[in-house]
């Protein structure tokens, strides 16, 4: 029973090794034997084979986890499935692909780039408006999600692969048909050494057949524009989207530390150098069932460019779910968009600066839905001591962000949307998201902290003051705010379960001159 409940579970259930409140650890590859010393941190009762499975059946993992942690404390271990089933990631590690990362993190999602994309994010802006203004009517419901969703898409894949790309409906296609292969848990990740996992499940060749898709089609784009490039005399830099840079830097970078185009595909399918043990796994990569030994992590991490675009979208659309069912926030937030931007006919990144309350409503959304609520998979390089409990070599650690978020302790009235919280400048209200307050992570914090929040934030910026100056917003006929679905869907985000269906009021007409970059 325990394999086939497994087989269908939802790939959150991989986050079954989880930290609590603060971490929780995965001891993947070895156990406090008696007699080793070691202190472990508290387990609840396990099953044999499955471990701790059940205690997360039937509620969303970040919510068990916080149940189980006021239970058994801060720190907990669990354990799931295969203990000794670690993130093996054979070869050479480290060094060179850290330094290949700090070589080009800056160059990808710096301020300055993020600033480099302003006029596709405003021409995108334009599309969403435009659109929400389309389809505006007293009657019926716009579906806002899938708008912003669109919007998110569109302008990441433009700062990707540029607009002048013929192929960027394949990419985007690509990637959703990814998202829709990640969140699917099969019997190879619980039991990934056995063969015959291997076998019964149709997961690992859904996978390949999608790598191979989307590396064919990467490398279509990437020798078109080895093509291109041969033939132009130069490329200005505010010209460049991130596969230009990605190419200046192949050429530029030293032959110590080599960017490889097998390196290029994927950060563009990846679009993360920043795991480097992911890369290394994807290069030593000769087969799915390795593939599944490195899976945990390495499925978390695949398609980061669908995570990062997802992120943004399920941030934006859980800000105007809080204000649709908080109306007093809405008025204020929108009585103060339309009071800095009077005289103007459309929002622009330049409009954003004094739109303080607007900042606290974005925090406030960041504390009550973090888009990943677990963060992301951290594994302890080496033996250290938390909270008076030995963490191995190997564990597994995660960090329940959005538990942080909801600790009465840290937080009054925690379950309400109360942007004014942040106000204060002392005290809890000084809280920020950049990585210092721990708690409020939602983020990370430190080396493996987020690289897109600037990128994320400016989508979120943008598409928030556009909505709230443009439109009025209602519940449909007959709705109460307090009726509203708040529900999560499983998932590595905390994506809404049910899209946000809402009546658009015209306010402001959307001018053509968002256009103008197009
Ligand atoms: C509002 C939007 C976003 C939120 C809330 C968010 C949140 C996060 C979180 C919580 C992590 C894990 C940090 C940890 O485990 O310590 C993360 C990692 C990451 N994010 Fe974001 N993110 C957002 C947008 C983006 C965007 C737009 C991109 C790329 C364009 C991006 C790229 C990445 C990458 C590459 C990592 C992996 C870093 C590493 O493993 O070292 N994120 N993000």
């Amino acid at each position: 029973m325990a394999l086939a409940m497994a087989a269908e579970l939802p790939f959150y259930l991989l986050l079954l090794p989880l930290v609590a409140i603060v971490p929780l650890l995965y001891l993947a590859v070895s156990r406090g034997r008696p007699g080793s010393g070691r202190r472990l941190p508290p387990s609840p009762w396990a099953l044999p084979v499955i471990g701790h499975l059940h205690h997360l059946a039937g509620a969303l993992p970040h919510r068990a986890m916080r149940d189980l942690a006021r239970r058994h404390g801060p720190l907990m271990l669990l354990r799931f499935g295969e203990a000794h089933a670690a993130p093996h990631h054979g070869g050479r590690r480290g060094p060179p692909l850290l330094a290949l990362r700090r070589r080009v993190a800056p160059e990808l999602l710096s301020t300055h780039r993020v600033h480099s994309f302003r006029p596709i994010r405003e021409d995108e802006i334009g599309h969403l408006l435009r659109s929400v203004a389309s389809e505006a009517s007293p009657a019926r419901p716009v579906n806002l999600s899938e708008r912003i969703a669109a919007f998110v898409a569109d302008s990441s894949v433009r700062a990707i692969i540029g607009s002048r790309t013929p192929n960027r409906d394949t990419f985007l296609r690509l990637l959703e048909e990814g998202l829709k292969v990640i969140p699917g848990m099969s019997l190879p990740d619980i039991f990934p050494s056995s063969r015959l996992a291997m076998r019964l499940s149709r997961v690992p060749g859904q996978i390949e057949r999608r790598r191979g898709a989307m590396l064919g089609f990467i490398n279509t784009i990437i020798e078109e524009r080895k093509n291109r490039d041969a033939a132009a005399t130069s490329i200005e830099e505010h010209d460049e989207d991130l596969l230009d840079v990605l190419l200046r830097l192949q050429k530029d970078m030293d032959s110590q530390y080599p960017l490889t185009t097998l390196n290029i595909k994927t950060v563009i399918i990846v679009s993360s150098l920043y795991n480097q043990q992911e890369l290394m796994a994807d290069q030593n990569l000769h087969n799915v069932s390795k593939f599944f030994r490195t899976s945990i992590k390495h499925r978390l991490n695949l398609d980061m460019f669908a995570a990062g675009s997802e992120t943004s979208s399920t941030m934006i659309q859980w800000a105007m779910a809080e204000l649709m069912r908080n109306p007093t926030v809405m008025q204020k937030a929108q009585e103060e968009v339309r009071r800095e931007l009077a005289g103007h006919d459309k929002v622009t990144e330049d409009g954003l600066t004094n739109l303080h309350y607007l900042q606290l409503v974005i925090k406030e959304t960041l504390r009550l839905h973090p888009a990943a609520p677990l963060l992301l998979p951290h594994e302890c390089r080496s033996p250290c001591e938390v909270l008076g409990f030995d963490v191995p070599q190997g564990a597994m650690v995660l960090v329940n962000a959005w538990a942080i978020g909801r600790d009465p302790a840290h937080w009054d009235a925690p379950e309400e949307f109360i942007p004014e919280r942040f106000q204060e400048q002392g005290g809890m209200g000084g809280r920020d998201f950049k990585g210092t307050d721990f708690e409020f992570v939602p983020f990370g914090a430190g080396r493996r902290m987020c690289p897109g929040m600037s990128f994320g934030l400016a989508h979120v910026e943008l598409a928030l003051a556009g909505l709230l100056f443009h439109f009025d917003w209602q519940l449909p006929e007959g709705m109460a705010p307090e009726e509203m679905d708040m529900t999560e869907a499983a998932g590595i985000t905390t994506r809404r379960r049910s899209d946000l269906l809402v009546i658009c009021i015209p306010r402001v007409p959307v001018s053509m001159e968002y256009v103008r970059y197009g």
